[in-house]
């Protein structure tokens, strides 16, 4: 399957020749030569223009408990088909330079289906991880991949340095996240020449992984996950859960908290008390309408670059498990939030 968008329409950039939007998948990163070593790369449209440097790039890390091979990079899929199904081009931002820029009417606007703005004209690149898995490798391979995953990143789009982005994570792919903007399993290199998120999406994320396992002390196959990951030392499993770590990093603006109470899979548990966590260490707690949103938001006119502060959002999420990615509109409804808490459009 590709994005629908590839079969559609398409558009030249004058400068480069250069047809867009352009799937990459594949594409090989770091040192370490596994077919899982790869990313899936997709840029919508060419870059915008100089005048417009407030587009950010998405990561999106899969889950699949560290070890389920049949799940992938691909799970960005939905996502994209969902954002970019729409025959249209995807419209050029207006120039804010002066006058001061508000998007037009958003209902003029509405290209794909949803109620709010159309964020696509926000979105530079789009790449989706793969990293190895276990029993293949252990606790820190997983998210030293994912950091060379996201240096690959900066050199070759400037991601992090030249263009904002956000990281998604689903699942461990949501405790992958966490980990690496906390630094947890980082060796000192990668974590001094890392770059940083402006806001995170973490669904359905595990953030305690020894209350991971004695919550569900029945069913053997979450320890099996975690012993499968991390090894049998409970104490490594202290250390490598997000729980432990500190999220005071500079750019961050967002944590979007998202999960289903519909999940069968991980306990509502690991989310609400990563919130509570987030609390702690000084974000402002925020409801967010989740995929409610229609609902909530319908004739409300947003703006980007509504963001106030450090905020952590608790966002309401439906259906089972891998619904939450596999929903492109779910998803397409995070993105859009966190777009519009932490886009600020800037004259250069
Ligand atoms: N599909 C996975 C199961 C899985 O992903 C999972 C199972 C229970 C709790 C969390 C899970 N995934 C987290 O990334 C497997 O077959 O191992």
């Amino acid at each position: 399957m590709k994005p629908a968008a590839m079969a559609s329409t398409s558009e030249t950039s004058a400068a480069s020749n250069t047809t867009y939007p352009q799937y990459l998948p594949n594409v090989p990163y770091g040192s370490q030569k596994s077919p899982l070593n790869t990313l899936d790369i997709f840029l919508p449209h060419s870059s915008p223009p100089d005048h417009d440097k407030s587009a950010i790039w998405v990561l999106f890390i899969h889950g699949g408990a560290w070890r389920d091979p049949t799940q992938t990079s691909t799970e960005i899929l939905p996502l994209l088909n969902y954002l970019y199904k729409s025959p249209s081009s995807i419209p050029d931002l207006p120039n804010p330079c002066p006058p001061a820029p508000s998007l037009p009417d958003p209902a003029q606007r509405r290209t794909y289906e949803d109620d709010g703005v159309d964020i696509r004209p926000y979105i530079a690149g789009f790449a989706s991880l793969n990293y190895r898995l276990s029993p293949d490798v252990k606790h820190p391979e997983h998210i030293r991949d994912v950091s060379d995953a996201i240096a690959h990143l900066v050199r070759e789009y400037g991601v992090g340095r030249d263009v904002q982005f956000v990281l998604l994570g689903h699942s461990c792919g949501a405790t992958l996240a966490a980990q690496y903007v906390s630094g947890l399993g980082l060796d000192r290199a990668r974590q001094q020449d890392r770059v940083h998120p402006i806001a995170l999406g973490l669904l359905a994320g595990i953030f305690d992984l020894g209350a991971f396992v004695a919550r569900h002390a029945d069913s053997p196959v979450y320890r099996d996950i975690v012993e499968g990951a991390f090894g049998r030392d409970e104490r490594e499993w202290l250390e490598a859960s997000p729980m432990q770590g500190m999220y005071g990093w500079e750019e961050g603006k967002v944590v979007l908290v998202g999960w289903s109470r519909e999940d069968g899979l991980v306990e509502d548990a690991q989310s609400e008390e990563f919130v509570e966590k987030l609390a702690r260490e000084q974000w402002a707690r925020k409801e967010g309408s989740g995929s409610k949103k229609i609902a909530h938001t319908e004739g409300k006119r947003r703006h980007v670059g509504e963001w106030v502060g450090r905020e952590v959002v608790s966002w309401p999420m439906e259906g089972e498990h891998d619904g939450l990615w596999g929903d492109g509109r779910q998803l397409a409804w995070v993105v859009q939030e966190l777009v519009l808490r932490t886009v600020t459009r800037r004259c250069v």
